[in-house]
Order: C-alpha cells, then sequence, then structure tokens
C-alpha cells in the first residue's frame, strides 16, 4: 500500500508487524511489552500536550498542535494493536454515527 495516500493505514501494519515480530530497538515493542499501562500511559501525557500546544498562538502553535496530534495518533494505534482492535473497526464505527447528532445520541443514553 502506497503509505502517502494512507499513512494511517501503513502505521497500523507497521505497528502489527511489531506486535507479530517484536526487535530490541522498537519503541512500539517497548510499548506493546509496557501493556496497557505503559501505553495508556503515553496516551494521557499526549493527550495532555496536544491539548496545551492547542492553546499556544500563531502558527508556531498549529504547527506544535500537529506533531502532538501525531503522537496522540501513534500511541492510540498502539492501544488499539495491543487490544486487538483495528482502525477499519474504528472507523466503522465512526460510520455508524454518521448523521446521528452528538447530542441527540447521549440524549437516548441518558433516557
Ligand atoms: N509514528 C511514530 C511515532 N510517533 C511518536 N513516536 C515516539 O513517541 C515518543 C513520544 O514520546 P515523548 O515525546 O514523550 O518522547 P520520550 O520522552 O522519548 O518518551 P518516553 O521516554 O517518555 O517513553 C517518542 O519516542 C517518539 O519517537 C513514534 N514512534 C514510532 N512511530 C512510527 O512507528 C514506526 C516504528 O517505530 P519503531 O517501533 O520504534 O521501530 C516508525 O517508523 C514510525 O512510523
Amino acid at each position: 500500500m502506497n503509505h502517502k495516500s494512507r499513512p494511517l493505514d501503513s502505521l497500523e501494519q507497521t505497528i502489527l508487524s511489531r506486535k507479530q515480530s517484536p526487535s530490541e530497538k522498537s519503541y512500539t515493542t517497548q510499548l506493546l511489552t509496557g501493556g496497557i499501562e505503559k501505553i495508556g500511559g503515553k496516551i494521557i501525557e499526549e493527550a495532555a500536550e496536544v491539548v496545551e500546544a492547542a492553546g499556544e498562538s500563531g502558527e508556531e502553535g498549529r504547527q506544535h498542535t500537529i506533531c502532538e496530534a501525531g503522537d496522540v495518533l501513534y500511541h492510540l494505534l498502539v492501544l488499539m494493536a495491543y487490544r486487538g482492535v483495528s482502525l477499519a473497526e474504528v472507523e466503522a464505527e465512526l460510520a455508524r454515527r454518521f448523521g446521528v447528532s452528538g447530542l441527540e445520541e447521549k440524549a437516548s443514553r441518558e433516557r
């Protein structure tokens, strides 16, 4: 697959290959070895960093937000791979929500 057209798919494949064939020199392998505690800790840390970056002003803050959002997405994909959840399954869940207002969905849960 062309990594330029679907980078998230390529990244998912790379992470899955690390899961199948762990490598000593791989950060992904380190995360997977650390399990939910290690991966989850990084997601929480990166989530705080992207929120902080989004509050920074100007183009520099915007670029910083792009970098931190990339970190969040990468670590989330590692957590998903750890739990055996595919990107396609999450995309299907998002597709299922198309056309359903977030507020309506919340209200239906509270009924
Ligand atoms: N996209 C990423 C990616 N984004 C972020 N990171 C790493 O995520 C970490 C971000 O955390 P921090 O900024 O807190 O850095 P840190 O202080 O070094 O991290 P800690 O010591 O706190 O764990 C850094 O080490 C980044 O290198 C990533 N590491 C890997 N990838 C992709 O995964 C592929 C495989 O990587 P390896 O598994 O390492 O071979 C790479 O080729 C990339 O495509």
